[in-house]
């Protein structure tokens, strides 16, 4: 610095830097001027008279135009954190700061013994029912798994949550310097939250914008969040992973407690999880009233979903629940076989589940007819006007959505949206979930018509992009979930599960499905208004039949007998009951389905005009030109599908396109030279056709030379060509 600037930035120094300095010093000024006519012995006594008027006006003039004024303003600036240590100071002495009241979430129920004060202890506000809250159970849900390590073991104490975020700060870039003042440290199974006072000129937002370079540097970066701070204000948290060693397992027998307190109130109750702060997290379904749900592989999707399923068939009869359960998977569903809230056995062949899905939208479309009926306006109110014969409401559980769409994307978009849009006042609730959260599979569609999500760990912050539509952590996995309600503000959780021990949930599964079907259902735990009524047991004999087989009641046979994979072919009515008069009605929902068959024969000959001259098959096309209802659209669309007129949806032209019958065979030749094998029964399932058209093909392929007939019945179709011959034609396509 030159000496000229040394001598500016003197000067500079000298002058006074605001109005408060100002006043101070002109005030300090005419003090000095006063004091000295006052001491000075020869002063002139005028001089020494005006100068003990002035002094006092001098002081007076000080304190209301600067010292006052300045006090106040410091105290307004530094409100939030005055009031923050008040609340502290009456946290430690016991009196609960009140939490935030949350519009979704239901208050915890009091459990006797358990920790009702979560603010109560600063460093751990865990909580969690245990065992303590058991004596409030009802089957099946006294025979849930008991958590074996339901807390967390180790949480940050204030000192060191202190030296984290300085440092963090420092590194975050931010010149801090009076000490952070930390506000709490809270602890939940999975995450500690540490909540403190923001330092002058630190804003949030610029904090979180840092907040990947913090996580780096604290180690876990993995979920690690920052979040405006609950109950403060001028507050911020970090949410810090516990060790992995550290963390508690969430059982849903931990909250079991909680369940059946809110199933008082609710229609659909379903665990959740718990909160990051410990405090258990349950909704009503109807209350969402439909729910997408994605994770990874391996993020705990399925245990998730199991956890909802069972929350909700564990508290509900069947008479008040019936589920369709679809499993493209085929690995998820299959232990739910049996019970008795099933629609039908879980479905695993998508063309079933599409039809299944098209029966549901034909039962919403009864419903609504007797709602207009019987004046009323939905499940609840018919169901208080009809108590002798209630509708239950009805939830689809889809786990591979993906899979679903790719096999009949226009269908299940338009039934997405129809059942979204209109089937919460007729109880029908649907359940997506999906490893796959791509734009493809969550479409415009569907976002706008499942406002509630839940994501657990996606590969990308891309793919929570597409499911939240806002940034959101970076989720551990293993059921760290985040959830929204109706599009509201994210709710970051530990999902519970039945238990994470090797066949301990089947195990359970297994005594829930014993429990429906043994049960006295007069003696169920029916809490709505109407299933206060003594549930009809006839509605316990529902179960699939097939056209061959007798029908049997429930009590009569074993659950392995009941529903066989043999019972979901295509010949299978579900739903069938054993007696018409007996069944509420749901059951009758068989006798109002248009049959695969139904629609009559000129409107399928005018639908198939219409798919020559469009080139394939678009429901809405079908149903504008032809003026026909979704459901018969549909069925139209699957005989056409069976018959091999046209093939599976393809999600880039949106229809299912024509397929011409050489361009089935240059496609089954085709197919057969990739895979080098003719397996009838895997062509058929390829390209959903039906058996014949394959045969035909085949048969075609034997006479071009490329195929050998079977030798005998018991030998398929063997290939002719050589493998040269198999690679030129592949090169040729
Ligand atoms: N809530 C949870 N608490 C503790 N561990 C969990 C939880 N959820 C899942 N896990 C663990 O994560 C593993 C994978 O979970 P899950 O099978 O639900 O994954 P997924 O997302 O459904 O994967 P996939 O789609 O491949 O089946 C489980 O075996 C379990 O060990």
């Amino acid at each position: 610095m030159s000496d000229r600037e040394k001598d500016d930035a003197e000067e500079k120094d000298h002058l006074p830097k605001n109005y408060w300095q100002f006043v101070t010093r002109l005030c300090l000024l005419g003090a000095g001027i006063c004091l000295i006519f006052l001491v000075m012995p020869d002063s002139p006594p005028i001089m020494q008279e005006k100068a003990k008027a002035f002094l006092p006006r001098i002081v007076g003039s000080w304190i209301v135009f600067s010292a006052l004024p300045w006090s106040l303003l410091k105290l307004w600036q530094h409100r939030a954190r005055l009031l923050n240590e008040w609340a502290r100071w009456r946290a430690a002495r016991g009196q609960a700061v009140q939490p935030l009241s949350s519009a979704h979430h239901y208050d915890q129920p009091r459990i006797p013994g358990a920790d009702q004060n979560p603010v109560s202890d600063e460093r751990h506000a865990f909580m969690a029912a245990g065992p303590s809250g058991d004596q409030l159970l009802t089957p099946p849900l006294t025979v849930l798994p008991v958590n074996p390590n339901p807390k967390p073991r180790a949480a940050m104490t204030m000192e060191s949550a202190g030296g984290v975020i300085s440092t963090a700060l420092q590194l975050a870039e931010f010149t801090v310097e009076e000490d952070v003042s930390v506000l709490k440290v809270e602890a939940g199974p999975v995450l500690q939250i540490v909540s403190f006072q923001l330092p002058p000129k630190v804003q949030l937002s610029k904090l979180a914008a840092k907040k990947d370079d913090i996580a780096n540097h604290l180690g876990p970066q993995q979920g690690f969040d920052i979040t405006a701070a609950k109950d403060f204000k001028s507050a911020a948290s970090f949410v810090i992973p516990h060790d992995q060693s550290d963390r508690a397992f969430v059982y849903m027998r931990d909250i079991a407690a909680q369940l059946v307190a809110v199933a008082e109130k609710a229609t659909l109750p379903m665990i959740f999880g718990l909160d990051i702060r410990g405090n258990p997290l349950l909704f009503d379904l109807v209350k969402m009233p439909h729910l997408l749900v994605c994770g990874a592989t391996g993020s705990g999707k399925s245990v998730f979903v199991n956890t909802l399923l069972t929350s909700m068939t564990s508290v509900r009869s069947p008479a008040q629940l019936q589920l369709l359960l679809i499993d493209p998977k085929q690995v998820e569903f299959g232990i739910y076989k049996g019970l008795p809230h099933l629609l039908a056995p879980p479905v695993t062949d998508m063309k079933m589940a599409v039809h299944m899905i098209e029966k549901v939208i034909v039962e919403m479309e009864r419903r609504y007819g007797l709602f207009a009926e019987t004046g009323t306006r939905n499940l609840a109110s018919y169901n208080a006007k009809h108590p002798e014969q209630p509708l239950p409401s009805i939830v689809i559980v889809i786990d591979e959505y993906a899979d679903l769409m790719l096999v009949a994307g226009d269908v299940i978009e338009d039934a997405v949206q129809r059942i979204t849009q209109m089937a919460r006042a007729a109880g029908i609730h649907l359940i997506l979930g999906t490893q796959r959260p791509s734009v493809n599979v969550v479409t415009g569609t569907i976002k706008s018509n499942l406002p509630s999500r839940v994501t657990f760990k996606l590969p990308s912050t891309k793919d929570y992009m597409t499911v939240l539509e806002r940034g959101a952590p970076k989720l551990l996995g293993f059921g760290d979930g985040v959830c929204t309600v109706q599009g509201g503000d994210l709710q970051r959780f530990q999902s519970a599960a039945i238990s994470v021990a090797d066949g301990e949930d089947t195990a359970f599964i297994e005594q829930l499905i014993d429990h429906w079907t043994r049960c006295d259902l007069g003696a169920a735990l029916v809490t709505t208004e109407w299933g206060q009524e003594p549930v009809d047991e006839s509605n316990l004999n529902r179960k699939p039949v097939t056209s061959e087989q007798p029908s049997r009641s429930i009590e009569s046979s074993e659950p392995s007998e009941r529903w066989t994979e043999e019972q979901q072919d295509e010949n299978e009515v579900p739903w069938e009951v054993d007696d018409e008069e007996n069944s509420a009605p749901m059951n009758n929902l068989k006798k109002e389905i248009p049959s695969p068959q139904g629609p009559a024969r000129d409107k399928y000959e005018q639908a198939l005009q219409i798919v020559r001259e469009e080139g394939g098959f678009k429901v809405s096309t079908i149903q504008g030109k032809l003026r026909v209802g979704f459901g018969e659209a549909a069925s139209l669309a699957e005989r056409m599908m069976e018959e091999g007129i046209v093939g599976p949806y393809d999600a880039e032209s949106k229809l299912r396109p024509l397929i011409e019958t050489s361009d089935l065979l240059s496609r089954v030749r085709l197919h057969i030279c990739r895979k080098r094998v003719v397996r009838t029964h895997e062509l058929r399932e390829h390209f959903s056709v039906r058996k014949e058209r394959i045969l035909e093909c085949l048969h075609q392929l034997v006479e071009e030379g490329m195929l050998n007939s079977p030798e005998s019945a018991r030998t398929g179709y063997t290939i002719a060509w050589t493998e040269s011959q198999m690679d030129a034609y592949m090169e040729l396509s």
